[in-house]
């Protein structure tokens, strides 16, 4: 008895832990099977190296590995467990259709919503979710319910008229266009938040709060199951503003929505609000776009400005600037910040390096989009180089989305269900906008709109906030 106590003590339990991580330790840094991929030595040894950027310092991990690919070379590994390239020529390679391809679940499970299309990580239920919905979102059945998006684009103008002469926060009108029109699309619900007085902002502000709570249920896993259990009351008392709509959520209306439902809808939400919300800020801050749009829709219709309906897609989807203006939105902001990582059931190959089967690897759409040798003065919003006129666009017919180096809806097995939704709002609301009103942008700039921190989603400094003198076109 004596004995196994002696064993027991402090010093012994600490002395085994301490050589189990020297050991472990040793592993990851010597003999892993991805030993040799280049990267910080820290992150080869622990998770935790990542988890510093992600929860200590908010979100910076993304920024983080942009800053360790200049100095590692294109293929890093940036954790014990997964690798990350930043090169075009492997996106084709990475996200592709033929293939099993699984998402990395340690990344979309800290979501709580594994059940789910967008969220689910196993390759082959996710192809029998994907399945079941996916003709709900083919492009010949957007065109054919159009009527949903032209119909809540004109009540969005219509509210926003109402703002005439005032500040109105555009980002909160466009958060409740976008749930409007994924609700009624999706659920054929209608809870119309544009009639709501404030655009039911608290639910723009929620998606924030999601933010948080992904990147903190990544590396601490009891975190959400305990969240749920704990009385929302208590739990707020220490939650900022974000997380504290977030929570409400989180309790109430997935205990009434079913996961599947939920995330389908809730991923046209902000992503869609977002790309609209940059858009309206350089096109509103910038005559010589903001012109040029107009010239180019008041040419494409011969109503008066002031008494337009939404035009259709199919005058809106053929004109080139338009495209440009809307292809430059979504490079700027592609929705995901973070990197998605697929995990293949055979070994993949890098140039001269072979990764082993199984090892999850990802890639960030964002640091392509801004990768100065594919778009020089990468963070300017230059519509022009879509039509051939500035440095490292081209292709703006299709709004270039078939060129290598852009894919805001990402691609393969995976990519956006709402791509052609997500086109056919934002041609239809922008147009409109241009059309009808006047904005004067108060009290922001362009780095308000950039990418700050990564929230799965793109995190910025604005948040949820686009605020703006209305006038009707004209006066
Ligand atoms: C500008 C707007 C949008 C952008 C940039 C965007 C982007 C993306 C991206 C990059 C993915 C892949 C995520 C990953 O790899 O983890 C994705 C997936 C998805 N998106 Fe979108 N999205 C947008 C709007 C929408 C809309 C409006 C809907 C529907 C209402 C939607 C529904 C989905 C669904 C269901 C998936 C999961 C697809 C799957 O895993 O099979 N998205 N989106």
């Amino acid at each position: 008895m004596e004995s196994v106590a002696r064993l027991l003590s402090w010093g012994n339990v600490v002395g085994v832990v301490f050589v189990y991580y020297l050991t472990l330790g040793f592993y990851r840094l010597f003999l892993h099977p991805l030993a040799r991929f280049p990267g910080p030595k820290l992150a080869a040894v622990s998770r935790w190296y990542e988890g510093y950027y992600d929860l200590i310092k908010g979100g910076q991990y993304t920024h983080k590995i942009k800053e360790l690919h200049k100095k590692y070379g294109p293929i890093i590994r940036i954790s014990p467990y997964e690798l990350h390239v930043i090169d075009p020529a492997f996106f084709e390679v990475l996200y592709r259709m033929d293939g099993r391809w699984d998402k990395y679940a340690w990344t979309y499970d800290a979501f709580g919503a594994r059940n789910s299309t967008i969220f689910g990580s196993d390759h082959d239920a996710h192809k029998a979710y994907r399945s079941a919905i996916a003709p709900l979102f083919s492009k010949a059945k957007i065109d054919a319910r159009q009527d949903i998006v032209l119909k809540n684009v004109d009540k969005f103008c219509e509210r926003i008229a109402g703002f005439a002469g005032t500040t109105v926060n555009l980002e909160a009108a466009t958060g409740a266009l976008a749930r409007d029109i994924a609700n009624e699309f999706i659920l054929g619900k209608k809870y119309n938040d544009l009639d709501s007085d404030d655009f039911n902002y608290a639910l723009s502000v929620a998606s924030l709060g999601t933010g948080k709570f992904w990147r903190t249920n990544k590396f601490i896993r009891w975190y959400g199951p305990a969240l749920k259990m704990m009385p929302v009351d208590w739990v707020s008392k220490t939650a900022d503003q974000g997380m504290k709509a977030f929570l409400r959520l989180f309790k109430a209306a997935f205990k009434h929505i079913r996961q599947e439902v939920g995330t389908v809808s809730g991923a046209g939400y902000e992503t869609t609000a977002s790309a609209l919300r940059l858009i309206f800020f350089h096109v509103f801050t910038n005559p010589p776009i903001l012109h040029r749009l107009r010239q180019e829709l008041d040419s494409a219709t011969t109503t008066t400005p002031l008494k337009l309906e939404p035009l259709p897609l199919k005058t809106l989807l053929p004109l080139p600037y338009l495209t440009a203006v809307l292809t430059e939105g979504l490079r700027l902001s592609p929705a995901v910040a973070t990197r998605a990582a697929r995990i293949s059931d055979k070994d993949l190959f890098y140039g001269a390096w072979r990764i082993p089967a199984r090892t999850p690897v990802g890639m960030t759409t964002l640091l392509m989009h801004t990768d100065e040798k594919l778009y020089p003065d990468a963070m300017r919003f230059d519509p022009g180089r879509w039509l051939g006129e500035g440095a490292g666009g081209g292709g703006a017919k299709k709004g270039g989305l078939g060129r290598r180096g852009l894919a805001p809806f990402g691609r393969g097995t995976r990519g956006c269900l709402g791509m052609h939704l997500a086109w056919a709002e934002m041609y239809v609301a922008l147009a409109a906008l241009v059309q009808r009103f006047d904005f004067v942008i108060e009290g922001a700039t362009a780095t308000d709109f950039e990418f700050e921190r990564d929230d799965f989603s793109i995190g910025t400094k604005a948040g949820c906030n686009l605020l703006a003198r209305v006038s009707l076109r004209g006066n």
